[in-house]
């Protein structure tokens, strides 16, 4: 059976230089030539939906029909469940300020939140992902992934980015931000939803 992918090229439709990073590490055994949507000029598309597929799809077709070469985008955040799952969606929204994004802001906005509700521990979250394959025909493939794990305080660790530092995976006691990067890289959403992309279509 011919495979979905079968390109050589591919359009990383996002801005955000963490996730650009895992994304081309996670693509690098595929031998596909990875441009980014910076490389390519383009602005980032209003993301006006309120689901993370609807999100990935404005992105991944956007940039998909102003290259016209298949773009693959990320739709991301962090569900707290005593949040009833925000910031979700709106997980870069949390962090803007007239000055650009400040995660150390949204991540104590995150905890003081679920301070003023005493809400009990473990604070429960996941992080999610949905990746969205766009060719510039129209098409498209959506995968989505998942971890769970828990929200903490004080945030601890430099690596990663976002809100790496105040999550702690499921069966670990170190938080994304203090964990070796190729480790997150074998259990992040992120890693997850692209497990089911190469199944998908690079298979
Ligand atoms: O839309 P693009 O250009 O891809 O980049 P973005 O940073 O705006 O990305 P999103 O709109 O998907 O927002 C995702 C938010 O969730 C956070 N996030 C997603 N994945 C994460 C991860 O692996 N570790 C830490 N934070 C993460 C991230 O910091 C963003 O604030
Ligand atoms: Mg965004």
């Amino acid at each position: 059976m011919q495979r979905k992918f079968d390109g050589d090229q591919l359009v990383l439709a996002s801005h955000n230089k963490g996730k650009l990073r895992e994304i081309s590490a996670l693509l690098a055994p595929f031998g596909i030539h990875v441009s980014s949507a910076a490389e390519h000029g383009l602005e980032e598309p209003e993301e006006t939906e309120d689901t993370f597929a609807g999100n990935a799809r404005i992105k991944a077709h956007y940039a998909a029909k102003e290259t016209g070469l298949p773009a693959l985008s990320d739709d991301s955040g962090i569900a707290v469940e005593a949040l009833n799952g925000a910031p979700g969606v709106y997980t870069a929204d949390w962090a803007e300020t007239p000055n650009g994004r400040d995660f150390p802001m949204a991540m104590e906005k995150t905890w003081k939140l679920l301070e003023e509700k005493n809400a009990p521990f473990p604070r429960k979250a996941a992080f999610v992902c949905t990746l969205c394959l766009a060719w510039p025909d129209g098409h498209d493939e959506l995968f989505e992934g998942r971890v769970e794990g828990q929200v903490i305080w004080p945030a601890r660790g430099e690596h990663g980015f976002g809100y790496d530092p105040m999550f702690v995976p499921e069966g670990f006691d170190i938080t994304f931000g203090e964990m070796d990067q190729d480790k997150k890289q074998e259990m992040s959403h992120r890693a997850d939803a692209f497990a089911k992309l190469v199944k998908g279509c690079f298979e």
